[in-house]
């Protein structure tokens, strides 16, 4: 099923990096065209910006008016928050107030009456910030917007909170926020049956885009409910369940968060035995923790305390440096990752599969600029253990797992930039030469064959899945050079022993 939502946004970051009309990236070789009147917004071509005229006409004069009255240039644009309410106000009004198209955002879910209290100072600064960009003085002034009183403003604000979805680029990397009240209607679950996507079809025009997919990820009985998650299911169940109370105003009790299991693997050591069980994380008021399977007890249970408490800190830290100084966030992520793996936590478990993840991203962000066998090796081997660490959480086909597969093979295909020799080369990971190329492909063919499944396999796995396809064949060429390389050397070998006079 996709849908266009009834208004996206891109983030303030992300604005001169897409088109705010069809999220597309900035076309290769030139730039987007900058929106001449507020020079906030930018398009592909006026084809999109015509099209987000009707959208961005009254935005335009609010993001103009916003800026001269800005006390920094810092603050010059609002918020993706502030933006998207603007147009769902607007677009109210554009619509008509009594248009499905209102009445399909108002009849969005609301947590207004079970409000928590950590929302109340959150939704009351939005709120002052959405009546300073709409230019009103006065609390009639919001009638022609349907809201007769401030309380419908803060309701409005609980309808947008609860129902928003991130707006992702197809590797799913958010860009912005949106708001779809027909795929709003889904609930939670932390094991979900389905999942929202952005894939970007081929056969679809830019004209069409940004839709959001919603992809089924197993096959769903008749009668029973299409669910998706509204947080991230690799977190371990505390972090969820905040999340979920502070956010959307509900206890989860799906099948994860009622189970009580032997070991989550979201919160596990490794056996210290080394059996190849796992043993749950100790706790403040039950340090005693033993293996599943061979029952062997932890036996510094405060130590792995420490290394978990430095863990989650430094991770804090280094997503809070990771745009501003990359090199610190790195450093961070280098020093705690051994930590942590000699504590004995498992890949699935948190901090260490989030902190895995970064130290990736920053990895990757570093490549073009030290591309070194050293770190290309680092970088992969990084890849692979989160890519490890998901396929213990997520099934098959989930399109994060799918992503990361992609990123792990795409990695492996990289030219090496000096292969290593010596004795010891083939016991090394990732290897090097042909061998490190069969695994590019083989980590290809299985990502392609997983996005088939979570970007839908109607239009190929989406652009994400086109690309590795295309990555595939590539591969499938530049191992037929090396099979037939190898093939005519041996040929050319044997050639030269038979045709040799024997002794
Ligand atoms: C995006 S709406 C989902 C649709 C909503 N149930 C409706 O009827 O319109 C999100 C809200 O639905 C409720 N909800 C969603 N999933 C839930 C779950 N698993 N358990 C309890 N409430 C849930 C919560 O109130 C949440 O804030």
């Amino acid at each position: 099923m996709a849908v266009p939502p009834h208004v996206s946004v891109l983030s303030t970051g992300n604005l001169d990096q897409y088109c705010s009309a069809c999220a597309g990236p900035a076309p290769a070789g030139g730039g987007l065209k900058r929106c001449p009147k507020c020079k906030t917004v930018f398009y592909c071509n006026s084809e999109c910006q015509n099209r987000d005229w009707a959208w961005h006409k009254r935005e335009c004069i609010a993001l103009q008016k916003w800026a001269a009255t800005a006390p920094s240039a810092e603050l010059a644009i609002p918020g993706e928050a502030v933006r998207c309410l603007g147009r769902i106000l607007w677009g109210s009004q554009k619509e008509g107030l009594d248009s499905p198209w209102a009445q399909e955002i108002r009849m969005m879910h609301s947590n207004r009456s079970s409000l928590q209290p950590s929302a109340f100072e959150s939704h009351t600064h939005l709120a002052h910030s959405v009546v300073r960009y709409l230019g009103v003085s006065s609390p009639q002034e919001l009638e022609p917007y349907g809201l007769r009183s401030a309380g419908d403003l803060v309701d409005l604000i609980s309808r947008f909170t609860t129902n928003t979805f991130t707006l992702t680029e197809p590797a799913l990397t958010p860009i912005g926020i949106c708001v779809a009240p027909t795929i709003a209607f889904a609930n939670h679950s932390c094991d979900p049956n389905a999942v929202i996507v952005f894939p970007r079809s081929s056969s679809a025009s830019s004209a069409k885009e940004p839709l959001l997919h919603l992809i089924v990820l197993r096959d769903i009985a008749a009668g029973k409910e299409v669910r998706i998650s509204y947080v991230d299911t690799t977190l371990p169940k505390a972090l969820r369940q905040k999340e979920l109370k502070e956010v959307y105003g509900f206890e989860c009790q799906c099948k994860l968060c009622i189970r009580a299991l032997p070991a989550d693997p979201r919160e596990a050591l490794w056996c210290p035995k080394g059996c190849g069980g796992i043993c749950p994380y100790p706790t403040e008021e039950n340090v005693l923790t033993r293996c599943v399977k061979c029952n062997a007890p932890i036996s510094d249970p405060d130590a792995v305390l420490d290394a978990l408490r430095v863990g989650q800190d430094a991770l804090d830290k280094a997503t809070m440096l990771q745009l501003k100084d990359p090199a610190k966030a790195r450093q961070l992520t280098s020093n705690i990752l051994p930590i942590l793996t000699s504590a004995g936590v498992t890949p699935s478990s948190h901090p260490l599969l989030a902190m895995t993840r970064l130290h990736q991203e920053l990895l990757i962000a570093a490549l073009p600029s030290e591309l070194s066998q050293e770190t290309l090796d680092e970088t992969i081997r990084t890849a692979a253990k989160y890519s490890a660490g998901l396929q213990a959480l997520l099934p098959k086909g989930h399109p994060v797992r799918a992503v990361a597969l992609g990123e792990l093979g795409k990695l492996l295909a990289v030219d090496e930039p000096s292969p290593p020799s010596g004795p010891d080369v083939a016991a090394r990971f990732p290897p090097s030469g042909p061998p490190r190329l069969k695994l590019a492909y083989e980590s290809l063919v299985k990502a392609r064959e997983e996005m088939l499944v979570g970007f839908g396999k109607a239009d190929g796995g989406g652009q994400l899945g086109r690309e590795i396809r295309d990555a595939v064949v590539r591969l499938e060429k530049e191992l037929g050079v090396w099979t037939a390389g190898i093939r005519n050397a041996l040929e050319d070998t044997v050639a030269a022993r038979v045709g040799s006079p024997s002794k």
